[in-house]
């Protein structure tokens, strides 16, 4: 296949929630940063070409693989290839990590006699260093600056050097295998423990097994369910429980344009909504994880609480540019870091309370400063939440008053009056809470309600429309069967929605947002859109664009953050908690109710 036709939806994910890797339908690793998710990567093939860093292995001369899938309930990926010789399959998978993180590729014969090829090519720090290899105890090892990697194949292949990339080519027949271990390693230390690749192909699927079996969802798409539940799970960085938006940068939200960023992070928006998915779908353990790195990211000064942090709470993110590397399908410039680190984004404030409240209800164990944390976040939204903001969508075209920041500060001084209401041993404000809560809600439905349309608008003052208007019932600010509600969900719908689709808002007469090029519409919206449209009881509109929305995964059942219904084709980062949430979250609350009746 040639790169400039590749999709992003050409890819399947592999993890071992440390970091991630992407795997192309032809057999090639194109994505993978190593030691964590937002290490430099050391194949960006991705976001260039193959002299930016790839790993091949396929039958000689094949295009994109005959059929594949994960191995049920897993994320162990098996690729197979019908040729005129016999087939072959492609087992892929990182395993769980003990000491150093492996990638294994495991070939083996299913029929006939076929020839496969491998073409390694390290290119380390986002493909720009190409590194020194050399054999040592029988293995390949590349060497660049702080970073080593290990290759080494079961039973052994023989390895030739040529254009800066190491080759192999041998012949498997049915049941035969050959297993592939990639290993990194920091340089200057001995060499890594080795794993037995056999091995843990069998501990990786039963371990992803006893994992998915703990999904209480038993209704329809429980399928497309535990996929988005096993993808929220791999994009958990678990020695802290820290969650990544997706493991990718700059995939284009619009392909060939400048809408790429990098989500190689933990935003507490994205991990507050992911962690009332796995709550719902009975995953209380990665739920506590991450409300306790939650706890330990947010130590300090509320005033200095920032939207997004790194996998262990690290605060310093800067953007910048990498520009060597021309971009997927030319979508440059590619980044990493993420400017929009530094905005103001009051939503966050509501969704992190929010989610306390929630773990709290759903039993998680109590910890001793939880409720001293909200206190304090509180006290600052009080002083804050009046100011205009960038808003959950982190525009850069300058703050304002938007209508959805404002709507979840209610919900933070509503959830936090419920806690001193429903929880009598707690101390705080109650009666400041309460006078807050009230003062916004009069406010949003003052300035930021239009008669005249007969909806809530984007901003204060504004005739602009927006996605995430659609949360009003759903965070319980107003009624599903206010008048207001139901002409906000029709008049979003009509506006954003022409094609069934959500877009966030309109990106061409909407100053809003200053970016060249209209995107995609924006998944997890839709999902919201479903929600909204569940609640206003047009249950049947809302299961016929939950089945539309299955239907754009890709064949392993995987969302990005947006779609182009124009071309069927997905955009933005890969794949996107985002997108995964939403899909959890609307399947449990459509087809959950069905079943209670
Ligand atoms: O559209 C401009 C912004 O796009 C990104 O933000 C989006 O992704 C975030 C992570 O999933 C999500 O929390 C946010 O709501 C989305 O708008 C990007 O990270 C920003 O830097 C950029 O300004």
């Amino acid at each position: 296949m040639q790169r400039s036709q590749r999709t992003i939806e050409d890819y399947a994910l592999i993890g071992d929630q440390q970091t991630a890797a992407l795997v192309s339908r032809t057999g090639s690793v194109d994505w993978l940063c190593l030691p964590r998710f937002d290490s430099a990567a050391c194949f960006a093939a991705l976001l260039g070409s193959e002299d930016h860093g790839h790993w091949h292995i396929a039958p000689r001369h094949s295009g994109p693989c005959t059929r594949r899938a994960y191995r049920a309930d897993t994320l162990v990926l098996d690729s197979e290839w019908d040729t005129p010789d016999g087939s072959v399959r492609l087992t892929d998978f990182m395993p769980q990590r003990d000491h150093a993180p492996d990638l294994v590729r495991i070939v083996e014969g299913l029929r006939g006699k076929v020839t496969v090829r491998g073409t390694l090519r390290l290119r380390f720090d986002y493909g720009s260093i190409v590194p020194w290899m050399r054999r040592a105890d029988g293995h390949r090892v590349a060497v660049a600056g702080p970073d080593s990697v290990w290759l080494r194949s079961h039973p052994p292949v023989h390895t030739w050097g040529k254009d800066f990339a190491t080759h192999s080519e041998f012949t498997v027949e049915e049941g035969e295998k050959v297993a592939f271990v990639l290993t990194w390693h920091p340089s200057h230390k001995p060499r890594p423990t080795l794993v037995d690749p056999f091995e843990a192909l069998e501990s990786s699927v039963a371990t992803w097994r006893d994992w998915a079996a703990e999904c209480r969802y038993r209704g329809p798409h429980r399928d497309a369910v535990v996929r988005s539940l096993i993808t929220l799970k791999a994009l958990t960085y678990a020695p802290t429980g820290g969650i990544v938006a997706a493991p990718t940068t700059s995939l284009p939200e619009v392909m060939g344009g400048v809408r790429n960023w990098d989500y190689r992070y933990s935003w507490l928006r994205d991990s507050t909504l992911t962690l009332e998915a796995l709550l719902t779908a009975g995953y209380h353990e990665e739920a506590e994880a991450w409300r306790d790195w939650l706890l330990r990211a947010v130590a300090g000064d509320p005033a200095d609480l920032q939207v997004m942090y790194g996998l262990s709470g690290e605060r310093r993110l800067p953007e910048y540019e990498l520009p060597w590397l021309p971009g997927f399908q030319g979508s440059a410039p590619v980044r990493v870091g993420n400017g929009a680190v530094r905005q103001l984004q009051l939503d966050v404030y509501g969704e992190v309370v929010d989610s306390l409240t929630v773990a709290r209800r759903a039993g998680l164990p109590i910890r001793p400063h939880m409720w001293r944390v909200q206190c304090a976040l509180m006290e600052f939204l009080r002083t804050v939440w009046r100011e205009p903001d960038e808003g959950l969508w982190e525009v850069r075209g300058g703050r304002r008053h938007f209508v959805h920041s404002k709507v979840m500060a209610w919900v933070a001084a509503d959830r936090a009056v419920l806690a001193l209401e429903e929880n009598p041993e707690l101390e705080g404000d109650l009666e400041g809470w309460r006078e807050m809560r009230d003062a916004v809600h009069r406010e949003v439905c003052e300035r930021g309600y239009d008669p005249g349309q007969n909806t809530f608008t984007q901003s204060y003052g504004s005739r602009a429309l927006d996605a995430s208007l659609l949360l009003i019932p759903q965070v319980g600010f107003l009624p599903p069967d206010d008048p207001r509600v139901i002409g906000t969900v029709e008049a979003v719908r009509a506006r954003l929605a022409p094609d069934g689709f959500m877009r966030r808002y309109d990106t061409e007469s909407n100053d809003v947002d200053p970016l060249p090029g209209r995107e995609g519409t924006f998944l997890v919206c839709s999902f919201w859109l479903a929600d909204a449209l569940r609640l206003i009881g047009r249950g049947d509109e809302a299961r016929e664009l939950f089945e539309r929305l299955v239907g754009v995964s890709n064949d392993v059942g995987l969302l990005a953050e947006e779609y182009d219904p124009a071309t069927c084709r997905q955009l933005g980062n890969f794949p996107q908690a985002f997108s995964h949430l939403g899909l959890v979250g609307t399947a449990l609350a459509l087809f959950e109710e069905d079943q209670a009746g």
